[in-house]
C-alpha cells in the first residue's frame, strides 16, 4: 500500500518539491545537450572550462529553485556566488546543486549526473546541516536516487516525473566495483600502495562522471574516491556540490565516506568552492582505506 512516506522525501514538503522540480527539469537538461556541446569562453569559480551545457542547466534550476516557498537561496558549481530568493525567513532551506556532474562526458556522449544538496543552514554549510540529498544519472535511462531521514530511494524519471523503483537502497555485502581519479603519478605513495591491494580484489570501473562512477559502487558495492594529489592536496571535489551530498547518499545506503581522516559528513566547508578528497563505498574499503593513509 502506497503512504505519504513510501519514500525518501515525502514526508518533507520542501524537501520534496526541490527534489519534484529537480525531476520535472531533467528531461530538458538532457534534450539542452543538442548544440550545447561547445565550451563558454570563461571558467567556473574552480578554473574549469565551462560548457553551454553547464551554463544552461544552472539557470534553469536556479530558476526553478528559487520560485519555491521554503527555499532562500541557490548556490552551484558554475557561479561564484549565492543567489537570494526574493522573500526569505529564517526556516528556508539552501539548495547547493553540481547542475551538470561530468560535463567533460558531453562532447563523448558518456554518462553525466545533476547533484542536489539542501541543507537547512545559511550556505556554506557541513554536513550536520544537510537535511537532504540526491542526484539525477543521465544514462541509457534517466534515474534518480535521493535520501532523507535515513532513507535511500531510487526512481526513473519519465515524462519528468519520479517513478519509485526502490524505497530502501543500499550496498551490497559483496564488493565487486572500484574507481580512483587523478593521474597516477600524482597519487601519494601510501595510496598507491592501497590501490595496489584493491586491484587485486575489485574490478575496475572508472567514468570520468562521480555519479556514474556512484552508482557504480551504489549497484555492485565497492570503493569510489578522488584522493589528495601531490600538487593539489584537496584533489578534485568540491565538499559543498559534490562530497557532503554522495556522502549522505552512500552512507545512508550503509557504507561509509572519507577525506582520508574521518567521515566527509563531520566536515564543514569555509567558502562555497572548498575542495576535499572524497572516498566513498563498503565500510571495510573506507576503513583500510584510512588505515593506509595514517
Ligand atoms: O577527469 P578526472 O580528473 O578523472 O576527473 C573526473 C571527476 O571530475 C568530475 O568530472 C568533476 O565534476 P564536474 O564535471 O561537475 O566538474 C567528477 O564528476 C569526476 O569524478
Ligand atoms: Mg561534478
Ligand atoms: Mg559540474
Amino acid at each position: 500500500m502506497s503512504t505519504d512516506h513510501d519514500h525518501a522525501t515525502a514526508g518533507h514538503p520542501v524537501v520534496d518539491a526541490v527534489f519534484t522540480e529537480v525531476a520535472r527539469i531533467a528531461p530538458e537538461v538532457r534534450e539542452s545537450l543538442l548544440g550545447r556541446r561547445t565550451y563558454e569562453e570563461g571558467e567556473n569559480p574552480s578554473g574549469e572550462q565551462q560548457l553551454e551545457a553547464d551554463v544552461y542547466a544552472d539557470e534553469l534550476f536556479e530558476e526553478a529553485l528559487l520560485a519555491l516557498d521554503g527555499v532562500g537561496s541557490y548556490a552551484s558549481e558554475e557561479r561564484e556566488g549565492l543567489v537570494e530568493a526574493d522573500d526569505t525567513s529564517d526556516d528556508d532551506y539552501h539548495c547547493a546543486l553540481d547542475p551538470l556532474d561530468g560535463s567533460s562526458n558531453v562532447k563523448p556522449n558518456n554518462v553525466m549526473g545533476t547533484i542536489v544538496a539542501v541543507y537547512d543552514e545559511p550556505l556554506p554549510a557541513g554536513g550536520d546541516a544537510l537535511v537532504a540529498a540526491g542526484f539525477v544519472l543521465y544514462g541509457p535511462l534517466t534515474t534518480m536516487v535521493a535520501t532523507c531521514d535515513g532513507q535511500v530511494s531510487e526512481y526513473t524519471v519519465v515524462d519528468g516525473e519520479r517513478r519509485v523503483s526502490d524505497t530502501d537502497l543500499s550496498l551490497p555485502d559483496d564488493p565487486v566495483v572500484y574507481g580512483f581519479g587523478g593521474r597516477v603519478p600524482e597519487w601519494t605513495d601510501d595510496f598507491a600502495g592501497y590501490v595496489g591491494l584493491v586491484e587485486d580484489e575489485l574490478k575496475l570501473r572508472y567514468g570520468g562522471a562521480m555519479i556514474g562512477d556512484v552508482s557504480q559502487v551504489l549497484t555492485y558495492g565497492g570503493i569510489f574516491g578522488y584522493p589528495m594529489l601531490r600538487h593539489h592536496q584537496q584533489g578534485k571535489l568540491r565538499l559543498l556540490f559534490e562530497g557532503l551530498p554522495v556522502a549522505a547518499i552512500i552512507e545512508a545506503a550503509g557504507g561509509r565516506s572519507s577525506d582520508g581522516e574521518r567521515s566527509l559528513l563531520e566536515k564543514t566547508p569555509a567558502e562555497l568552492h572548498e575542495r576535499t578528497p572524497v572516498f566513498v563505498g563498503n565500510e571495510e574499503y573506507v576503513e583500510r582505506l584510512e588505515l593506509a593513509l595514517e
